[in-house]
C-alpha cells in the first residue's frame, strides 16, 4: 500500500482514497458524537452553511469549534460532547481544520475521518478494502499538526501491517501544540478531559466514512466485524 501524507493546501489532485486525521479534536468529537447517538453528520462548507441547515432543520444539531455562539447548540469538545444524549440526531460540524480537510478530498472514491480512537478500526477498513495507495490529509497546522501527522503515520504503520507501537505515536500527540495549549485553557469551548480523550487509542470500534449525499457531505459510522 503506498502512503502519502498532505496538508490540506498541498493537495494537487483528489486522491482515490483519502483518510482526514484532526485528532485535537474535530474527529475525536465525531467518533463521541457516534457514540452518543448520533445517526449522522453533515460536514458544513461554512459556519453561514451550518445554521442554514439548522434554520431548514431545526431538530438538527449544531457543532462548531471555538467559544459557543449564538445558533450553535455545542462545541467541539469531546468533554463537553460525551454528557449530550444525541440518539438519533443529525450533528452539523463546522471547524477550523478537520471538517475542511473532508470537504477539500469530497470527490475521492473512499473518505475516512480519524483519529486515535478510531486509529484500528480504519487501519482495518483500509486492510480490507486492499486499497493500493491511501492519502492522509494532514488537517493541522498546514500539515505540520504533530497530533495530526504521528496519528495518520500511525494507521498507515497499521494499515500495512507493520507491528506498530503506540506509544512514541501517542507521546508525540501529547507533546503537540494543540495538546499543550488545551491543556493550559488556551484553547476556548474546552472541558478540562479533552486531551486525554483525544488520545485514547481504540476507544471506538467503528471507523467513520463519508460520502456525498445530494449536496452535503455527511459523515457516518462503519461497524467492522
Ligand atoms: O476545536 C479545535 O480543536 C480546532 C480549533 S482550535 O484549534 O481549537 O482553534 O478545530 P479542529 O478543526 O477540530 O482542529
Ligand atoms: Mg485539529
Amino acid at each position: 500500500m503506498d502512503t502519502r501524507f498532505s496538508g490540506i493546501a498541498d493537495l494537487v489532485e483528489t486522491p482515490s482514497v483519502a483518510v482526514v486525521v484532526d485528532v485535537m479534536r474535530a474527529y475525536t468529537v465525531a467518533a463521541w458524537a457516534f457514540a452518543q447517538g448520533a445517526e449522522k453528520i453533515v460536514l458544513a462548507e461554512s459556519l453561514e452553511a451550518a445554521l442554514a441547515l439548522k434554520a431548514r432543520h431545526p431538530d438538527w444539531v449544531t457543532l462548531k469549534d471555538g467559544p459557543p455562539a449564538p445558533g450553535f447548540d455545542a462545541v467541539n469538545s469531546p468533554g463537553l460532547l460525551r454528557s449530550i444524549d444525541l440518539t438519533g440526531r443529525t450533528v452539523v460540524q463546522k471547524t477550523t481544520a478537520g471538517t475542511v480537510g473532508a470537504l477539500a478530498v469530497k470527490g475521492a472514491g473512499l473518505v475516512l475521518c480519524a483519529g486515535f480512537v478510531v486509529a484500528e478500526a480504519t487501519a482495518q477498513l483500509l486492510r480490507t478494502h486492499d486499497v493500493a495507495g491511501v492519502t492522509f490529509v494532514v488537517t493541522g497546522e498546514d500539515g505540520r499538526a504533530e497530533e495530526d501527522l504521528a496519528c495518520a503515520q500511525y494507521i498507515a504503520g497499521r494499515a500495512t501491517g507493520a507491528g506498530t507501537d503506540p506509544a512514541d505515536f501517542l507521546r508525540r500527540a501529547a507533546a503537540s501544540r494543540a495538546a499543550v495549549e488545551l491543556a493550559a485553557g488556551r484553547r476556548q469551548g474546552a472541558h478540562p478531559d479533552d486531551v486525554a480523550l483525544c488520545l485514547e487509542l481504540d476507544r471506538f470500534p467503528f471507523a467513520m466514512v463519508a460520502t456525498s449525499e445530494g449536496t452535503l457531505m455527511v459523515l457516518r459510522p462503519h461497524a467492522l466485524p
